[in-house]
């Protein structure tokens, strides 16, 4: 007896070792060689505090710069956004670390070193940290987004097929007939009186409707219930994740967590019968006629008996990956580019004309699509000063050299997109200003200095999707509408995960006859 009783304290007492050297491990000892590695390179940042590093600086600077709404519309936008950025790099330089939590965070803006990091060379030993994994795992899971390794090039090349140019041909005409409903609501809107309308509403639903109709065989009031439950999921994991950095949190009882939870499985459920319908064969002789969509592709490879083995499980993340990465950043793309039209009335006199000249009286279709040359500068520019993803992030999984430095494995690399693109050294004295000209020439600050989508083999997979929605819903708003902005709209970018107008963007419409 007295054998089992020692047996046990020892068991245990290994076990309490291990969690402790564990715990000083990834909290203590490694963040601090990899900041002595870094300091002996000359990257050198701001004091941490034990535990919550430099959390508690940042959300002070960020919360005091948005506290109150932008006197004008003005463009300058980096200092509001990422006051912490602006006031490190004054005094560390443009390469610094600063501290979340216990995660050193190298921040990088030389654009050489950063397409180096994003190259193919570095892509299965970079990817996303534990701490970004463990807060969205109740939201998206081990979605493309999230995954790393062999896992990512997997799920990568399983989904991709469904982005190729012949595949996103067949959805253009989805696409059409979505933006047709919403301009119907458009002109219902006007018609009753109300000519002025938060267009971002409008925009959000739309892009819902298209992911749901192109990769989901299913319409948006099918899929409503799902986008609604997914912000709300969003939100609490969101706020349940500030609290990562606390060594065990876990395992800490949170208020969010039972609500997380019966979100959770309310979505799965929905996901399951989206799932299940697409099986139905009444479903699939309706959709193959269109050519199926993602979701289709899932399906087939979860049935796939060898090779990656793609779970259902995994099929659900997925879905909920692509339902969130594929709608809210294409609306808010469409959002700001509304804005900056509004605000613009010669921008939009010309990509008006642009449009009749090359579509006349047609809905755009995948050939007018590479004529809108003029669209797509002002997309592009409108992506330069409010691109939707402000921040790439990386961790590295080994030690590598980049550029002159040597990485350490466990540093992660944050690349401040947004401070990039308002970058005077790179885009001229005129940075923060609206000038799709400057996107007239395919020059070296496009290929280098404009990263809305990242680059590299992990860029985003619905690039071209994003872009030919943009031009599709644009060209035929530009077509039914003249629009300028409201005097209720108040200008004030706020980042919370994505860069969002804080009060939507208010135009005031005048319709064409249809
Ligand atoms: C204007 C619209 C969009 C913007 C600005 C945008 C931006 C980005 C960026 C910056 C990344 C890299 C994120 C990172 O690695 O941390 C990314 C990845 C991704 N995007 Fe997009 N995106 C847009 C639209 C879409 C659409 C329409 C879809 C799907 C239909 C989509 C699906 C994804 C997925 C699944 C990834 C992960 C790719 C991977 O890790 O291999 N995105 N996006």
């Amino acid at each position: 007896m007295a054998l089992v009783v020692t047996m046990t304290v020892l068991v245990l007492l290994f076990f309490l070792l291990r969690a402790a050297w564990i715990t000083v491990s990834c909290y203590y000892l490694i963040p601090r060689r990899i900041q002595r590695r870094m300091a002996k390179q000359g990257v050198h940042g701001p004091k941490r505090k034990f535990l919550i590093g430099n959390l508690k600086d940042i959300a002070a600077l960020v919360s005091a710069s948005i506290s109150s709404d932008m006197e004008s519309i003005s463009h300058d936008i980096v200092r509001r956004l990422m006051p912490h950025y602006v006031r490190w790099s004054e005094i560390y330089g443009k390469r610094f670390i600063y501290w979340y939590g216990s995660e050193p965070r190298m921040c990088l803006t030389d654009t050489e070193m950063i397409k180096e990091l994003l190259s193919s060379k570095y892509v299965q030993v970079s990817g996303k940290s534990w701490i970004q994994r463990q807060g969205s795992k109740d939201f998206i899971g081990k979605g493309l987004l999230m995954a790393n390794g062999s896992n990512w090039f997997h799920q990568r090349h399983v989904v991709a097929p469904a982005f190729m140019a012949d595949k996103l041909k067949t959805h253009a005409g989805y696409m059409v007939e979505c933006t047709n409903q919403m301009i119907k609501s458009l002109r219902e809107a006007v018609g009753s009186g109300d000519d002025e309308v938060e267009i971002g509403v409008y925009l959000t639903q739309l892009t819902a409707d298209t992911i749901s109709r192109t990769e989901f065989d299913t319409s948006y009031e099918k899929g409503k219930e799902i986008f609604v439950l997914l912000e709300r999921l969003q939100r609490l994991v969101a706020q349940s994740s500030r609290y990562l950095w606390i060594p065990g949190n876990r395992f800490i009882p949170s208020k969010y967590r039972s609500e997380i939870k019966e979100l959770k499985a309310q979505i799965d459920e929905l996901m399951m019968d989206i799932i299940s319908s697409s099986t139905d064969p009444a479903e699939i002789g309706r959709t193959t006629s269109y050519g199926r969509g993602l979701l289709g592709m899932l399906m087939a490879e979860m049935q796939k008996k060898d090779g990656f083995n793609y779970t259902l499980e995994l099929v659900k993340d997925e879905c909920k990956t692509f339902f969130f990465a594929g709608h809210e950043t294409t609306a808010l793309l469409l959002t700001w580019t509304m804005m900056l039209l509004a605000t613009n009335p010669s921008w939009q006199e010309k990509a008006r004309a642009e449009v009749a000249e090359v579509c006349g009286d047609e809905p755009p279709s995948p050939e007018h699509l590479p004529k809108l040359t003029l669209l797509n500068m002002i997309i592009n520019e409108s992506m330069r000063l409010y691109p939707p993803a402000t921040l790439l992030p990386r961790m590295v999984f080994e030690d590598i050299k980049l550029g002159d430095l040597h990485i350490p494995k466990g540093l992660s690399i944050w690349i401040p997109v947004l401070a990039i693109h308002h970058d005077e050294d790179l885009w001229g004295k005129d940075a923060h200003e609206f000038n799709p000209e400057r996107f007239a020439s395919r020059s070296f600050a496009l290929t280098r200095n404009f990263l809305p989508f990242a680059s590299g083999p992990r860029n985003c997979v619905g690039q071209a999707y994003a872009m030919m929605e943009g031009k599709i819903v644009l060209a035929m708003l530009l077509s039914s509408f003249s629009f300028t902005i409201s005097k209720k709209y108040r200008h004030a970018p706020i980042n919370i995960l994505t860069l969002r107008p804080k009060h939507g963007v208010v135009v005031h419409l005048k319709p064409f006859k249809p």
